[in-house]
């Protein structure tokens, strides 16, 4: 009976290893069979990607694979030697001409190679991670976040993460353009859908910060494209220079584009002193250089000026500053009274043009006998604020028909404040183009500039006080605010213009070089 048992035990037993063994075979085979074609799948998926890769560096990146291409193919037909000294010849070549004319090496090399090298090693690397910092990337929560880190070094971690954000629905805005200037780097991105450049705008500050510059120009490029402006150094840091005043045969002179001074892309920064934006404001605390902004454009309209073509007249409650150049100005004023004498002669003037030419032509042609009225009217909220009512009340509805009437009929006004709020220029919107200088709060700048100024770049309340003459334009004509350093004028440039526009055409300048040799 027991050997029975044992008998058949041992056959169950007997069986049973051999179904497992019978299993394991046929499993060992299925795993193996799985496990290649995991391989192959895995093979072919990285070969996938790889030609990917390829193509996408192939488009965006034509010029570094057709250099690449190029060395390869000089390698393999003439050999390194050859190549080693024809890179090691352009180096040198580019060195010197680089000590020789920085400029012009700039100009026709260096920039290009400066924006490649900036594409690779800072903005192709670093823009992602900005802008997904600054909260400039969008987060689409439909798609399911699949984030795997792998932690076995720092830099394998950084790819991972980098990886995941590519892959689990947060889209980024793609880089589109490097171009780099002597001063600026110009970097296009195209927008994802969710976004706006005004997201850009308010985000300015905080790109400023992770570039690590202290100023970043958001202008919008196309609908679905901006540029960012990265400024890698400041352009407007020195003084720049006024025009100097011409020679005496009379020169010609744009009175719609007159030389102001520098704008921060080194560009001429040009005012018009008749047509549409020739109404100024001016704002800027005490010492701010509203000055510069007013005498350089009089030394670059000198030639007009002397011959008759621009008649200027001064409002200069302080007595002291339009003083200095008092023969330039056809009508004076200081007190309250005669600033009212001289608006209601301007308002004669303008109703006489009026008369003239009402019917005949829509803008008053310029000439001797009907030159361009420019009033140049230095702290202009002295005498709208601080005077007594009724001569207050009379100001400014002279100088809000001139603004107002003006442009048409030849007449400009330009206007000079240290406080730019409502009460004490009551007219400030009337001003067709305003320019604020460095002012005491970031509220002035919306007051100058007008709302959402200081968002888009203004900064003005943070210009320092080192640099007078420097402020930002914004209004009429300029989509992103524009910063700008007057040309500094002189002392001896304002007599030597007071000179040259009153007593025919001798150069004081002469006279003051003769002093100095003296
Ligand atoms: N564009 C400029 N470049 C360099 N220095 C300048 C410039 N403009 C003005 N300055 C210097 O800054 C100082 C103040 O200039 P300015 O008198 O024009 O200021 P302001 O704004 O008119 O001040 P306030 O309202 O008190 O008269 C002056 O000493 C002048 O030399």
């Amino acid at each position: 009976m027991n050997a029975a048992v044992l008998i058949a035990v041992g056959a169950g037993v007997a069986v049973v290893l051999w179904v497992l063994a019978k299993l394991g075979r046929a499993l060992a085979s299925i795993v193996e069979t799985l496990a290649a074609l995991a391989f192959l799948g895995f093979a072919f998926w990285t070969v996938l990607r790889s030609v990917g890769w390829l193509a996408r560096q192939i488009v965006t990146r034509w010029r570094t694979c057709l250099t690449l291409v190029a060395l390869a193919a000089w390698w393999r037909w003439w050999g390194w030697l050859s190549l080693a000294v024809v890179v090691v010849t352009l180096a040198l070549i580019a060195v010197v001409w680089h000590q020789l004319d920085v400029v012009g090496f700039d100009r026709w090399c260096g920039r290009w190679l400066r924006a490649w090298w900036l594409r690779w090693a800072v903005y192709g690397r670093k823009l992602p991670d900005w802008l997904h910092a600054c909260g400039l990337t969008v987060r689409d929560e439909a798609i399911p976040v699949d984030v795997t880190v792998n932690l076995v070094s720092r830099r394998r971690k950084r790819q991972a993460i980098t990886q995941a954000r590519q892959t689990s629905g947060v889209a980024v805005p793609a880089l589109v353009r490097v171009r780099s200037g002597a001063s600026w780097d110009e970097v296009r991105v195209r927008l994802v859908p969710g976004q706006k450049p005004e997201d850009f705008d308010d985000a300015a500050r905080a790109l400023a910060t992770a570039r690590k510059v202290s100023r970043v120009q958001v202008r919008e490029i196309a609908p679905d494209v901006v540029s960012l402006d990265f400024m890698r150094r400041d352009l407007l840091i020195t003084p720049v220079k006024s025009e100097s005043l011409p020679g005496l045969e009379p020169a010609r002179v744009n009175l719609c584009a007159v030389y102001a001074g520098t704008t921060e892309y080194g560009t001429p920064w040009r005012l018009p002193l008749t047509g549409a934006g020739a109404h100024i404001l001016v704002a800027g605390a005490s010492g701010a250089g509203k000055n510069s902004v007013m005498w350089s454009p009089l030394v670059s309209a000198a030639s007009a000026i002397r011959s008759g073509l621009v008649r200027v007249s001064g409002v200069d409650p302080k007595g002291m500053e339009l003083a200095y150049g008092r023969g330039i100005f056809a009508r004076y004023a200081v007190s309250g009274k005669d600033t009212l004498e001289l608006l209601e002669n301007l308002r004669d003037e303008l109703e006489h043009r009026k008369r003239m030419f009402a019917g005949n032509t829509r803008d008053v042609p310029l000439s001797q006998e009907f030159p361009l009225e420019l009033l140049e009217f230095d702290e202009i909220g002295a005498l709208t604020r601080y005077t007594d009512r009724k001569t207050r009340e009379a100001i400014v509805e002279h100088v809000a028909v001139l603004n107002t009437q003006g442009r048409a009929l030849g007449v400009s006004v330009r206007g000079y404040v240290q406080e730019p709020t409502k009460d004490t220029v009551p007219v400030r919107e009337l001003f067709t183009r305003r320019v604020c200088l460095r002012v005491t709060s970031k509220t002035h700048v919306g007051m100058v500039l007008g709302d959402g100024a200081y968002e888009r770049g203004a900064w003005a309340n943070r210009i320092p006080e080192t640099m007078p003459g420097t402020g930002y334009v914004w209004g009429e004509g300029i989509r992103e605010p524009l910063r700008v350093r007057a040309g500094w004028v002189s002392d001896d440039t304002v007599k030597a213009l007071e000179h040259y526009v009153t007593n025919g055409g001798t150069h004081h300048l002469d006279h003051c070089e003769e002093r100095r040799a003296a």
